[in-house]
């Protein structure tokens, strides 16, 4: 048995084989054939193997994913029965005499560099069509195995290099009961969606895929940020005792769900959830969510080849509006940048995404798609009490900016005869340092703050959220983070306004009892976060927690911060 370390990124123990989700080595050599005919038969049988298998993965996706879904694997069932790709394939093989893979690939390169250039949006499909099959076929050649997710059909750990957001979505829940990745951090986007689908997960392992072998037997310990290989029936036979026991801890915070979030002295915050998609409105009920403080809408417009349309956002805002019944409902606008990417709006590659043309920066600059989701939230405004934020704030100007063309928008739709709401609050993420300093002067304009500890803290110690080797600088204990939370709090309180935190940080056992000092109003995590946290807040007292966060304020580093918080709120 071996095990590897990394950073705890989803609670709770899974135990299962493991499934690597990685890059196949798919090289190979160019060589000369004597038999060119035998060379063709051999195409052919890796060409029909392929069909075989896309027919399989594509019923597959039809049940578990959809007709949308399953069309992708028509496509490129279509084009591995294309005589225009297929022909040349062959002519080549025979007139060349060169083996079939270095047929294939320079025949697909040839028309995947064609099909690429052309200024033609269903073109430039085909040519990621062709890509994809043509691994697909030259992994028969190869005899070389890629992984296809969604053939799962029992209990799996996935192991990858890194999951995007939109793998992450695609996992099937019923199947998938953990993974563990080499990179990323417990920020990540694939990280927090794990957090929200109750995933056990540990990323950060840097050794995961390197160590981890196809149907070894994987203990995902995503409490103490543990991965453990092929183990003894004794550490086994632990972790099932561990499980239990952690089932049985999530009974007795169950029976909370109904309760109000209150200190031991009396003092209420409110505990909201953060969400993705309407699907996850379910969560939070059964969680006793008392809000949404963080719809995060760009998983909208993953997952997907175009835009989604005015009508498209229209019901999924009003689902979600409609299902909190009247609660609070924060929507935050498109925050596409950093490891959310949307392919299919052709952004140049930058050096630092994390620094460059995303979130409030891109809709303030391409309009009609920040227009079209400020009108599909204003319609759904009626259906439930929507609130309004925009992320990424670094100046007042884009504030304003943002608010002005919301209320363009807002006046377009009165003249049309549409019913909106005349009471949304339009608040800010407050993620970027400069915006936390200028607190008070935001605080006169702006309706809320939400403080995106997730961005804030990597912005503010330089440290990048999804990377594992400058983890031990993203210190959300750091008093130079608690200062910045504590002066945009303060400024809202002082004009009357209300703060809230949608960083992951808001659901953090050390950091609660810093929030609930430094007078936080509202914290907003992950559902699977929320009882643990009203069972947390209920044990505390906000008085003792205003002298912690006094002192912590004053601290030199956040190992000494953390040190008087376990002693202080005995953890
Ligand atoms: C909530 C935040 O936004 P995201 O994680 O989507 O960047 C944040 O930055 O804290
Ligand atoms: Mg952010």
């Amino acid at each position: 048995m071996s095990f590897l370390n990394g950073i705890a990124a989803s609670s709770g123990i899974a135990i299962a084989k493991a499934y690597r989700l990685v890059e196949p080595d798919l090289s190979f050599d160019r060589k000369t054939v004597e038999n060119a005919e035998q060379e063709v038969e051999r195409f052919q049988s890796a060409l029909a193997e392929s069909k075989g298998e896309l027919e399989v993965i594509r019923d597959n996706a039809h049940k578990e994913l959809g007709a949308d879904k399953a069309a992708i694997f028509d496509a490129h069932l279509l084009v591995l029965s294309d005589p225009e790709l297929i022909s040349p394939i062959e002519d080549k093989i025979k007139t060349d005499k060169v083996n079939a893979e270095s047929a294939l690939k320079e025949t697909a390169d040839m028309f995947i560099t064609m099909f690429e250039q052309m200024d033609n949006e269903y073109m430039k499909e085909r040519a990621a069509d062709i890509r994809d099959v043509t691994k697909r076929v030259l992994s028969h050649l190869l005899g070389v195995q890629i992984a296809n997710p969604s053939m799962i059909a029992e209990e799996v750990i996935i192991i990858a290099e890194d999951l995007t957001p939109s793998d992450t979505a695609q996992l099937n829940r019923q199947f998938v009961k953990g993974f563990t990745t080499d990179i990323g951090g417990r920020t990540s986007h694939s990280a927090i969606m794990a957090r929200s689908m109750e995933i056990p997960a540990v990323v950060g392992t840097k050794e995961s895929t390197k160590q981890i072998k196809n149907g070894d037997l994987v203990i995902v310990d995503g409490l103490k940020g543990l991965v453990h290989i092929n183990p003894t029936p004794e550490a086994i036979a632990e972790y099932k005792e561990e499980h239990r026991k952690f089932e049985d801890q999530k009974a007795e915070w169950a029976k909370l769900v109904n309760e109000k979030s209150v200190t031991a002295d009396g003092h209420h915050v409110e505990l909201a959830a953060n969400i993705g998609t309407p699907k996850d409105l379910k969560g939070v009920v059964e969680n006793g969510g008392e809000g949404i403080g963080l719809y995060r809408t760009e998983f909208l417009y993953m997952g997907r080849d175009q835009l989604p349309t005015e009508e498209e956002q229209f019901e999924s805002y009003k689902a979600v509006l409609e299902g909190m019944g009247g609660k609070p409902v924060v929507v935050r606008t498109l925050d596409i940048g950093g490891d959310k990417e949307l392919p299919y709006l052709n952004l140049p590659k930058e050096m630092n995404p994390f620094l460059g043309f995303r979130a409030i920066r891109l809709c303030l600059e391409e309009q009609d798609m920040f227009r079209t989701q400020l009108r599909a939230l204003l319609r759904a405004s009626t259906y439930g009490n929507l609130k309004i934020m925009f992320p990424m704030i670094a100046t007042l100007d884009e504030f304003r900016q943002g608010k002005a063309i919301l209320e363009e928008e807002k006046q377009k739709l009165i003249s049309e005869g549409s019913q909106v709401a005349d009471n949304i609050e339009i608040g800010i993420m407050v993620e970027i340092p400069s915006t936390a300093v200028m607190a008070e002067q935001f605080a006169k304009e702006v309706d809320f703050f939400s403080v995106g500890t997730n961005d804030l803290i990597q912005y503010t110690m330089a440290a990048d959220r999804m990377n594992e080797r400058v983890s031990y600088l993203y210190q959300p204990y750091n008093p130079a983070i608690l200062r910045l939370v504590k002066m945009v709090i303060d400024a809202a309180h002082k004009e009357g306004k209300w703060a809230g935190m949608c960083g992951e940080m808001a659901g953090d056992e050390t950091a609660i009892p810093l929030l609930l000092g430094l007078g936080l109003d509202e914290f907003s995590m992950s559902a699977t976060s929320i009882l643990k946290a009203r069972s947390q807040i209920s044990h505390l007292n906000k008085k003792d927690m205003e002298a912690l966060a006094e002192k912590a304020l004053h601290m030199n580093t956040a190992e000494e911060v953390v040190q008087a918080v376990k002693e202080a709120a005995k953890l």
